[in-house]
């Protein structure tokens, strides 16, 4: 998997200030893989989807996204590198980071607009069917205040989908969701999973990691201690932390 991996991680490390909070973090993630990340709160799994999309910047170790490095041995490319890379992942946050000012269209159209990635037409077609996938075609003039917790990550999940992504990186995306909202969200993201997407999430909803992952990695301590299929993480977990972990949260 080394050479067609689209994400390799080696030797990640970040502190805040003396706080080390990944050590030694490396893993692979192959185009099309749904990986999900599971692990005790302040375990590191935000630092780490963060650290992916250079909202944090590591303090040691190599980023590969496909065959361009963000990060070599702790140290970031200059100019325009790190935007080029980045803009090839989606990033959905658990509080949704919607702009409040602006309809729900505006919010699809923003980035695309300001990245001059695409035409007006094609950015206005594009964030209709994007509307639609989420089944949300009646809320483009609509302001966020407006909408649902559910509402408001499905438009987060299309604003992230209006840069075509290669990857799409789910940051506890129904964490802050009411119960019975969780369904229509989940929902989107397996039809996401379902065309391909290569997706890591981290999440506290083992059905998810359970049903759609093809793989998950449960990280503790800043460490990535166990990986495996869905089988194997939650039918046979080979660590006593994962085992303790899946104890208290089953
Ligand atoms: N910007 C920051 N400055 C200082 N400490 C931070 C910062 N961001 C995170 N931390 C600390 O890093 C540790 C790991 O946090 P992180 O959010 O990555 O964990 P997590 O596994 O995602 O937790 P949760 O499941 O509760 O979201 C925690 O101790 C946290 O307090």
């Amino acid at each position: 998997m080394t050479n067609n991996a689209i994400i390799e991680v080696t030797n990640m490390r970040k502190s805040f200030g003396k706080l080390e909070v990944l050590k030694d973090v490396s893993f692979r993630i192959a185009p099309s893989e749904v990986v999900a990340v599971i692990g005790p709160s302040g375990s590191g799994k935000s630092t780490m989807l963060r650290s992916l999309a250079h909202l944090e910047e590591v303090n040691g170790g190599s980023i590969r996204i496909g065959n361009e490095e963000l990060v070599h041995n702790g140290v970031y490319p200059s100019g325009g590198k790190i935007k080029e890379i980045t803009s090839r992942m989606g990033m959905v946050f658990q509080h949704f980071n919607l702009f409040p000012h602006l309809t729900v269209r505006a919010n699809l159209e923003l980035a695309p607009k300001l990245m001059k990635k695409y035409s007006a037409e094609e950015i206005r077609s594009k964030a209709s069917s994007l509307l639609e996938k989420v089944g949300l075609q009646d809320k483009g003039d609509v302001y966020p205040s407006n909408l649902s917790g559910g509402q408001k990550q499905r438009v987060a999940i299309a604003r992230a989908l209006m840069m075509s992504p290669e990857i799409m990186l789910f940051d506890e995306p129904t964490s802050a969701l009411d119960p019975e909202l969780t369904g229509e969200v989940l929902q989107v993201m397996r039809q996401l999973a379902d065309e391909q997407m290569t997706m890591i999430v981290v999440t506290h909803e083992m059905s998810f990691a359970r049903e759609v992952a093809d793989r998950v990695m449960f990280m503790a301590d800043g460490e990535f201690i166990e990986s495996g299929t869905p089988e194997q993480l939650f039918g046979s977990p080979q660590h006593e932390r994962t085992k303790a972990f899946l104890n208290r949260v089953l």
